[in-house]
C-alpha cells in the first residue's frame, strides 16, 4: 500500500467514525421521540465556536431537539477582553457578551426553525470551565456534551481534550461526550444507551442541579408565553418551556446580587407584564440574572435563552439579527399586517435602556445583570435619550449629519413631522418593521411623504446615518428617495417619499381579498425595475458600488404606476468596506433571502443581492412566499421548492395559478432563467446583477447564453463541488460537509447514509437532512 493509499484509508476511517456516531445519533435520537434530547455546545466567541455549532445543529440534533450553546465565564480565563470583564463582572461587559453571543447564534435561526431544533444560549460564570461544564449537561440532563478543541491549550487553562476526558468521567454514562476540531473528532465517550437518554424528561433532569457556585446570566425570549398561575408567580408571564426557577417554589428568594428581593426579572412583581394579548410571542427578550437555587427543576428555568425556534416555527419568521442591529429584531412573517392592523404594541429589548416604570409595561433595571424587557408600540411613552450623552451632547456621527446633508435633503424638526402625521396617529401608520413604523405624512404644499421612526439606541443610530451616506448618494428611478430626516428629543426619523401602492410584498402575500392579482406585465416592471436598481447600487451607474444585504418584497415599494423602488438602506454598506471573510456577528438579513455563503460563513459581496433578488423574481412568478409553514414537508422554502421546477422549466408548474394564464411565456422564461441563475448555490456561479438585468429585458445574446448555462447544469453541478470543497476548506473547514479529497465523485443526487459525508452542496445537504427530517415528525 502507498503512503498515499495509506492516508487515504486513515482518512476514510476518520469519516467513519464521525459518521458512525453521526448516524447514530441521528437514528437513535432523532427518530422523533415525544421529548427530544438535548445537546449541549461549549462556546466561546470564537470561530471555532461556530463550527462546534454547526456540527451540533446538522450532525447531533435532530428535529425536536434542544441545542443549549452554553459559555463559561471564568475568572481566571483569557479568551478575550469581553469575556474577563464580563467574568469579572463588569455588568456592561456581560451584557456587550450577551448580545455578542447572541448575533453569533442568530445565524442558525432560520435554520433551527426549518429543523425544529430549539436554540439557546445560556452564560455561566464559574471558577473551574470544566467543573461548570459538567454541572450544566448535568443539569440539562445533556445527551451530548460537545466541546473544541483548543488549538492554544492555555486559552482555557489546558488542553481541551483533557476537559472533555474529566467531562466524560464525571458525567453519566448516559451522556456522549465528543471534542471537535475542525470538523474531525478528536475525543469521543459514547453514551452507554443513548436511547435512554432521549427519554430524559425535564422531571428527571430536576434531580440534577446547577453547580451551586455557577453564576447565570440569561437571555429570556418572552415567546410562547403563558400566564403563570397566580400561586405560582404573581403578575408575570413566562415562557412555557423556559418558566424561571423561582416561579413554582418561590421559599427561596435571595438574589444573585445580595439584596432580598426576588431579582427574577420574569416573576418579580416590578416586573409586571402586559396583558397578554398585548404581548407578541416573536419580539420579546430580556436579559436577565438567574439566581442559584438547587431545587428548581433546571430544565424548567433555563436561565439563558435566545431564541426558542419551536415557538418561533409556528409562524416562519423572517429572520433578523435579533440585538446587535438593533431596530432588526425577530419579526414573524405576518408581522407587519397585523401589527398595523390591530395596532397592538410590542415588546423587545433595549439594552441602553435605564430603569423606567410605564404602566403596565414590563420594565427592569438594567446593569449588566438585568436586561430591560419594554414595550415599544406605537402608544409605547418615549424611552429615555440615546441620542445625547447626560450633557446634552449629540454623538459624533449625528452631529456632523446636518451640515453634511443639508444642501441634498431637508432636515425636519419633529414639530413638523408631528404636525404632518397628525401626531404620529394610528390612522397614519402605514407599515412596521422589525425596529421601526412608518407613517403617512403630508405637508403643507400637499406632498405626501413616508415617515420612517426608528426605534433609538446605539445600533439604530449608526444604521440612521449609515443609511443616510449611502442612500443621499443614490440616484436612481428605481430607488427610494431620501426627502429629509430629522434627530431631535430621542427621535430618529427618515423621510421619503411615499410609494402609494405599498410593498410589493404586501401586494403579493397581503390580505387578498380587496386587492386584485398583480398582473404579469406589473410583475415584470417590478422585476426589470429591481434589477435596474441593483446593477446601479453595485457600481453598473459608476456611483460607488454598494450592496444592499436586505432585498426582499418588504423591500420594493410600489408607485401608482408600479414602478418598483428599492428601499430600506439601514444594512445597506460600501462594498469596498465589505469582507469576505466569515464574520462570526455581522450577519443580517432577512431569512429566506439569505445566500447559503452568507448563513453559513457571514460572506458579504454583492452576489448576496443577487440570490435575494433570485428569490424575489421567485415570488414574482409564483405568488408564493420565501418561506411557508403552510406547504407540504419539503416545499417550506420557495427556492427548494422551485429548484427543481427550474431545471424542467414546466411553467405551468411554477406559475402563479392566480395569473389565469395571463402571462408573456417569453417575458416569463427570462424570469426563470434569471430565477435559474440568482439561486445558484456558490456565489461564484451567480451572474453579476448587470447580466441578469440584460436578460431580463430580453437580450437576445444573453438569453441565449442563459440557456445554455442552465441546460449545462450538471457539468456545472461537478465544477461546484469542486469549489465548494475548496471553499469549505480554504475559509472555515465547516465541520458541516465532510468533504473529502476522495468523496468527490458520489453523485449529488445520492442522498443515501453514505453519501453524507460527501453532500455536494450546502443546501443539497441541508435539503437532504430537511426531507430526513421531516420523516421523523
Ligand atoms: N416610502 C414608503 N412609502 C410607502 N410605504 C412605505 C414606505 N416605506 C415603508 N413603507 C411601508 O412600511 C413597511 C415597513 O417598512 P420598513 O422599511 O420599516 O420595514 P421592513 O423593511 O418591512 O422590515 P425591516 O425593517 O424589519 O426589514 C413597508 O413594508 C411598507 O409597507
Amino acid at each position: 500500500m502507498t503512503k498515499e493509499e495509506d492516508a487515504a484509508k486513515k482518512k476514510k476511517k476518520e469519516t467513519d467514525k464521525n459518521e458512525t456516531f453521526v448516524e447514530k445519533q441521528m437514528t437513535e435520537e432523532g427518530a422523533g421521540g415525544q421529548e427530544g434530547k438535548t445537546v449541549v455546545v461549549a462556546i466561546r466567541m470564537d470561530s471555532q465556536s461556530r463550527e462546534l455549532l454547526t456540527w451540533a445543529l446538522v450532525k447531533a440534533a435532530a428535529p425536536g431537539d434542544r441545542v443549549v450553546a452554553l459559555h463559561v465565564l471564568s475568572s481566571s480565563a483569557s479568551a478575550g477582553a469581553g469575556s474577563s470583564a464580563a467574568a469579572s463582572g463588569q455588568p456592561a461587559a456581560v451584557f456587550s457578551l450577551a448580545k455578542e453571543l447572541d448575533a453569533m447564534l442568530a445565524v442558525y435561526e432560520g435554520f433551527c426553525n426549518l429543523k425544529q431544533i430549539d436554540l439557546k444560549l445560556k452564560i455561566c460564570k464559574g471558577s473551574s470551565i470544566r467543573k461548570v461544564l459538567v454541572s450544566e449537561a448535568k443539569a440539562f440532563a445533556a445527551s451530548i456534551l460537545i466541546l473544541g478543541v483548543a488549538k492554544d491549550s492555555r486559552a482555557m487553562g489546558s488542553s481541551s481534550i483533557s476537559v472533555a476526558k474529566f467531562c466524560a468521567k464525571k458525567l453519566p454514562s448516559d451522556c456522549s461526550v465528543v471534542a471537535l476540531s475542525e470538523g474531525k473528532i478528536f475525543f469521543q465517550r459514547e453514551a452507554a444507551d443513548n436511547s435512554k437518554s432521549q427519554k430524559k424528561s425535564s422531571k428527571d433532569s430536576s434531580k440534577v442541579n446547577s453547580d451551586e457556585n455557577n453564576e447565570m446570566f440569561c437571555l429570556l425570549p418572552i415567546v410562547g408565553t403563558k400566564r403563570v398561575n397566580d400561586k405560582d408567580c404573581k403578575s408575570s408571564y413566562v415562557p412555557e418551556e423556559n418558566a424561571c426557577s423561582t416561579c413554582p417554589d418561590q421559599n427561596d428568594s435571595s438574589s444573585t446580587d445580595g439584596s432580598t428581593g426576588n431579582n427574577c426579572s420574569i416573576c418579580a412583581p416590578e416586573a409586571a407584564a402586559p396583558p397578554l394579548d398585548e404581548l407578541k410571542k416573536e419580539d420579546s427578550l430580556a436579559l436577565v440574572p438567574v439566581k442559584k437555587k438547587s431545587e428548581a427543576p433546571p430544565t424548567s428555568s433555563m436561565p439563558i435563552v435566545v431564541k426558542d425556534s419551536r415557538e418561533a416555527r409556528q409562524g416562519w419568521p423572517s429572520l433578523r439579527r435579533l440585538v446587535l442591529t438593533g431596530r432588526k429584531s425577530i419579526s414573524l412573517e405576518k408581522h407587519k399586517s397585523s401589527a398595523v392592523q390591530s395596532g397592538k404594541p410590542y415588546s423587545s429589548v433595549h439594552p441602553d435602556r435605564k430603569s423606567k416604570k410605564p404602566d403596565g409595561t414590563m420594565i427592569l433595571n438594567l446593569d449588566g445583570e438585568n436586561g430591560a424587557v419594554v414595550q415599544v408600540g406605537a402608544d409605547s411613552p418615549p424611552p429615555p435619550s440615546v441620542l445625547s450623552d447626560e450633557e446634552g451632547r449629540l454623538p459624533e456621527e449625528l452631529e456632523s449629519l446636518e451640515q453634511k446633508y443639508s444642501s441634498v435633503c431637508r432636515i425636519f424638526s419633529k414639530e413638523e413631522l408631528m404636525q404632518a402625521t397628525s401626531n404620529f396617529s394610528p390612522e397614519n401608520l402605514i407599515g412596521k418593521g422589525g425596529s421601526s413604523n412608518v407613517y403617512k405624512a403630508y405637508l403643507s404644499d400637499g406632498k405626501e411623504l413616508a415617515v420612517k421612526t426608528l426605534k433609538p439606541s446605539q445600533d439604530a443610530i449608526k444604521e440612521f446615518v449609515s443609511e443616510i451616506e449611502i442612500i443621499t448618494t443614490l440616484h436612481h428611478k428605481n430607488i427610494i428617495s431620501l426627502f429629509g430626516f430629522c434627530f431631535e428629543n430621542n427621535s430618529l426619523m427618515l423621510v421619503y417619499d411615499y410609494a402609494s401602492r405599498g410593498s410589493l410584498e404586501d401586494i403579493l402575500h397581503g390580505e387578498k381579498e380587496s386587492k386584485p392579482v398583480l398582473s404579469w406585465p406589473e410583475r415584470y416592471k417590478v422585476a426589470i425595475g429591481v434589477a435596474e436598481a441593483l446593477d446601479y447600487l453595485h457600481g453598473g451607474g459608476s456611483t460607488e458600488p454598494a450592496i444592499h444585504r436586505d432585498v426582499k418584497s418588504s423591500n420594493i415599494l410600489l408607485s401608482e404606476d408600479f414602478e418598483p423602488q428599492l428601499s430600506d438602506f439601514g444594512l445597506a454598506t460600501w462594498a469596498s468596506a465589505s469582507t469576505s471573510q466569515p464574520s462570526c456577528s455581522d450577519v443580517a438579513g432577512t431569512f429566506g433571502y439569505l445566500a447559503p455563503e452568507y448563513i453559513l460563513y457571514g460572506k458579504v459581496n454583492e452576489k448576496i443581492d443577487v440570490y435575494a433578488f433570485g428569490v424575489v423574481l421567485l415570488e414574482l412568478l409564483s405568488g408564493r412566499k420565501p418561506i411557508s409553514a403552510v406547504c407540504p414537508k419539503g416545499q417550506e422554502s420557495l427556492v427548494m421548492w422551485a429548484k427543481p421546477i427550474l431545471q424542467d422549466g414546466d411553467v405551468k408548474k411554477i406559475i402563479d395559478p392566480g395569473l389565469k394564464h395571463e402571462f408573456d411565456s417569453n417575458q416569463v422564461e427570462r424570469m426563470i432563467l434569471a430565477a435559474s441563475l440568482c439561486v445558484r448555490r456558490l456565489h461564484g456561479a451567480r451572474p453579476q446583477i448587470a447580466l441578469i438585468s440584460k436578460l431580463l429585458r430580453g437580450d437576445d445574446g444573453t438569453v441565449e447564453w442563459a440557456r445554455l448555462e442552465v441546460s449545462s447544469r450538471a457539468e456545472v453541478l461537478d465544477d461546484e463541488m469542486l469549489n465548494l470543497e475548496s471553499d469549505i476548506k480554504s475559509h472555515l473547514n465547516l465541520a458541516l460537509l465532510d468533504v473529502e479529497d476522495d468523496s468527490i465523485s458520489v453523485s449529488s443526487t445520492d442522498h443515501t447514509a453514505d453519501s453524507l459525508t460527501v453532500s455536494s452542496s450546502v443546501e443539497n445537504y441541508l435539503q437532504w437532512r430537511w426531507s430526513r427530517s421531516s420523516n421523523f415528525d
